[in-house]
């Protein structure tokens, strides 16, 4: 709704649906009202609209898009009927304008914003773009460049930023509403002409066509087959090319392929799925709803490797106070050194720099190799090696050392949460926290609660992913969790199909131009062959605990690959050893290039094996790879694992790279239909009877036979016993 109040000669618009005042049918038919009732009103002799609660608006209701009647299409007229008020109209941004809200805002003849403000039009995120005119209003306040970075990118700039882009006209630091009403009293009876955003010519570069050509190159380098941030651009250069109206026209229809491409449903998919993850569950009972955080003051971080060194990055950042410990000095001084070149960096890219992060503060950040520093902190998180028994040493450790109810997390990507807290006496306060590298930069934070984990400590848990700026998502235990449990049959099938005949550089391709940032073998290069080596080592699967006369291509049974380990038994780690999948200009090279060493050892290991090479097409690529990940997570919800396939969507864009335009594992399959994936896996399946990873899972067979349920259903056809979150 909009509360419409008069006071003297300035009427107010309240915008008014929480949280955020999106812009829902009833608040755009309010809004019109209060609009006309200012308009036949002689005693008005001008308008200020603002929103609810210290906000102005989250833009159109993102929830409306899916509904048949598509109600954000009623607001570009409404944007044009305040433009074209002939009292002035006034808008005072308070906490958020983003999207419509910043339309509506584009539309009054004065915009007044609080510091603390954010502006943006953020649409390409849930890939649409500014479909109330904004494209066409935005470049002719703000210029081209600065309006196609907010409309390409979506960013949200804060009030500061907004006033020197010309975006807004003030800000102010006290109330913003009683300043612009003082505002709109003062500019009655102005000329409204200029203030008209339609009417105003485009600020011109000198050199326009070669700008947009050279942006058009930037926007699509970055899309990776995004299809918003394009069609963003093509509003954006009609505004420079057309007129207004006509502008309009082409923003118009460039919004109606957004809406009807997919991709707008699988972003507004993701979006929701973001948020509906922060309501996690556990079946105890316990729930997001129930549990309360306890206060995390001071913290500390245990290994400043890689990881460690990210973590304790993070937390700086977030401004908790934190003791950085290592087993000795060498190591210490080797993990600060590191640690501090990384705040530098981080400081540089923020607004006040090293102040801000104040971490050469010895009370901020605290290195030491003194365990018994660690006796007042909140919470712990344990970075060293992935090793059971050094991380149970540990844990041992910290539960004698800390305090009673500090939270101690371990960060493992596999290991048993359950063995690790069986090491302390205080198992209930044990949590799973598994960044990803380089972890001040990734955004996932995969929470693992153990059998005894208590709700607290999940909260805990939770509310540190948002302190740090991350999506946490709650997961039960299991080898591998969520992310890389569904990650081994994806990478198995990519290496199966180089033993069948394929090259790395066909399956990555195929794999990138689905979407993926990096494909399977760019990304194992990247992270080190070594450390899945390490891992098949301990479980026995290869190295000299394998007992002799083991199949070199089958293992309990099931076909094996030994080609990975194959590639570590020649020192090939990836990167860091300058050869891997590919080859690097050097060790620690970045630059990956195919390798006719590597070909050749494939065909040398293909003649070995008897194995007859075929063509292997890109359907077959991406089928085998990407169903047998969707597979596992298919099993993963059916075990309880994750509560809900928004769950596993969230893990794999935040975590692995997985294009957001395609809404996430889950979500894709819904979109292909759960159909067509389990007949894939069936063919494949008989083609291959030794892989598990391609036998369809009993839970994607109930649901083709419950008739392709829409995503949202899918966790009611599972039994409540089944649940191991
Ligand atoms: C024919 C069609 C014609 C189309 C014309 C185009 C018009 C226009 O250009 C399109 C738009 O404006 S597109 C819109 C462009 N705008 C955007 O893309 C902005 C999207 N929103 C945001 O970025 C963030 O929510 C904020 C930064 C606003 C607040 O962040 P925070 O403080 O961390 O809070 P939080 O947890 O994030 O949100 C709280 C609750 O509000 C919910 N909700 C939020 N916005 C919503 C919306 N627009 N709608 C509905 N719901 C919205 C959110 O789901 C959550 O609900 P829950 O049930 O509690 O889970």
């Amino acid at each position: 709704m909009a509360h419409y109040a008069r006071g003297s000669a300035v009427a107010v618009i309240r915008l008014c649906n929480p949280p955020v005042n999106a812009l829902s049918l009833a608040v755009l038919q309010a809004l019109e009202d209060g609009l006309k009732k200012a308009d036949a009103d002689p005693s008005v002799k001008a308008v200020m609209i603002c929103g609810e609660n210290g906000k102005f608006s989250a833009g159109a209701d993102i929830r409306g898009f899916s509904s048949p009647e598509r109600h954000g299409g009623a607001l570009g007229p409404i944007v044009s009927l305040i433009e074209s008020s002939e009292k002035p109209v006034v808008a005072a941004i308070e906490g958020v304008a983003l999207g419509g809200g910043l339309e509506v805002a584009l539309g009054c003849h004065y915009r007044i914003a609080h510091m603390k403000a954010q502006m943006g039009l953020p649409e390409v995120t849930i890939g649409l773009l500014p479909g109330a005119e904004g494209t066409q209003r935005l470049p002719r306040l703000i210029g081209v460049p600065a309006a196609l970075d907010m409309i390409t990118t979506g960013k949200h700039i804060p009030a500061t930023e907004a006033l020197k882009l010309g975006l807004v006209d003030e800000i102010v630091e006290e109330n913003t509403i009683e300043a612009a009403i003082r505002l709109a009293n003062k500019v009655i009876g102005q000329p409204l002409g200029p203030r008209r955003l339609s009417l105003k010519p485009i600020p011109r570069l000198p050199n326009m066509e070669a700008f947009l050509r050279e942006a058009l190159v930037r926007v699509k380098q970055q899309a990776r087959g995004w299809l918003a941030p394009e069609l963003c651009f093509q509003a954006v250069r009609a505004a420079a090319e057309r007129p207004f109206a006509a502008g309009v026209r082409r923003e118009r229809e460039l919004l109606q392929v957004l809406l009807t491409s997919g991709q707008a449903r699988a972003l507004q998919h993701a979006f929701f799925a973001e948020r509906a993850v922060r309501r996690w569950a556990a079946p105890s009972g316990a729930s997001w709803s129930s549990a309360a955080p306890q206060p995390v003051r001071k913290a500390a971080v245990v290994g400043l490797g890689t990881m460690g060194r990210g973590i304790v990055t993070s937390l700086v950042k977030a401004n908790i106070p934190l003791v950085a410990l290592e087993q000795n000095l060498e190591y210490l001084n080797k993990g600060r050194k590191a640690v501090m070149l990384l705040l530098e960096r981080e400081a540089m890219k923020m607004e006040g720099g090293a102040q801000t992060l104040d971490f050469h503060n010895p009370a901020r950040l605290h290195f030491t190799v003194d365990f018994d520093l660690l006796r007042d902190v909140d919470l712990v998180i344990e970075a060293v090696f992935e090793n059971m028994a050094l991380k149970k040493e540990i844990f041992h450790k910290l539960s004698k050392i800390c305090k009673p109810g500090a939270l101690l997390c371990t960060n493992t990507s596999a290991l048993n949460i359950d063995e690790i807290a069986s090491a302390t006496s205080c198992p209930q306060q044990v949590i799973g926290t598994h960044f990803f590298s380089p972890a001040h930069v990734m955004r996932l934070l995969e929470i693992i609660r153990g059998r005894h984990t208590s709700p607290t400590a999940i909260a805990t848990a939770m509310q540190l992913a948002k302190a740090l700026k991350k999506v946490g998502v709650v997961v039960g235990n299991c080898f591998g969790f969520v992310g890389n449990r569904m990650m081994f049959p994806y990478v198995q099938q990519a290496v199966f199909l180089l033993e069948e005949g394929s090259r790395p550089e066909a399956v990555d391709q195929v794999l990138e131009d689905f979407g993926f940032k990096l494909g399977p073998f760019r990304m194992s290069d990247l992270a080190g062959l070594d450390v899945g080596w390490r891992s098949r080592k301990d479980q026995g699967l290869t190295g000299p605990s394998l007992p002799s006369g083991t199949p070199a291509r089958q293992r309990h049974g099931q076909r094996y690959s030994p080609l990975p380990d194959l590639l570590c038994e020649q020192g090939r780690f990836g990167q860091k050893t300058g050869k891997g999948w590919y080859q690097y200009e050097q060790a620690g090279g970045r630059t990956a290039t195919p390798d006719p060493w590597l070909h050749s050892f494939l065909s040398h290991y293909r003649d070995t094996h008897h194995i007859k090479t075929r063509f292997i097409d890109q359907e077959e690529i991406l089928e085998r790879c990407l169903f047998s990940l969707i597979n596992e997570g298919f099993a993963i919800l059916a075990e309880g694992i994750a509560s809900g396939p928004e769950h596993l969507d969230v893990i794999y864009i935040n975590g692995y790279g997985w294009p957001k335009h395609r809404g996430g594992p889950m979500f894709y399959a819904s979109t292909v239909g759960l159909p067509r994936v389990l007949a894939k896996l069936q063919k494949y399946s008989e083609v291959h009877p030794d892989v598990p990873g391609l036998r369809p899972s009993a839970f994607l067979k109930k649901l083709v036979a419950a008739g392709n349920p829409p995503i949202k259903e899918w966790m009611s056809y599972l039994s409540q016993q089944s649940s191991k979150l």
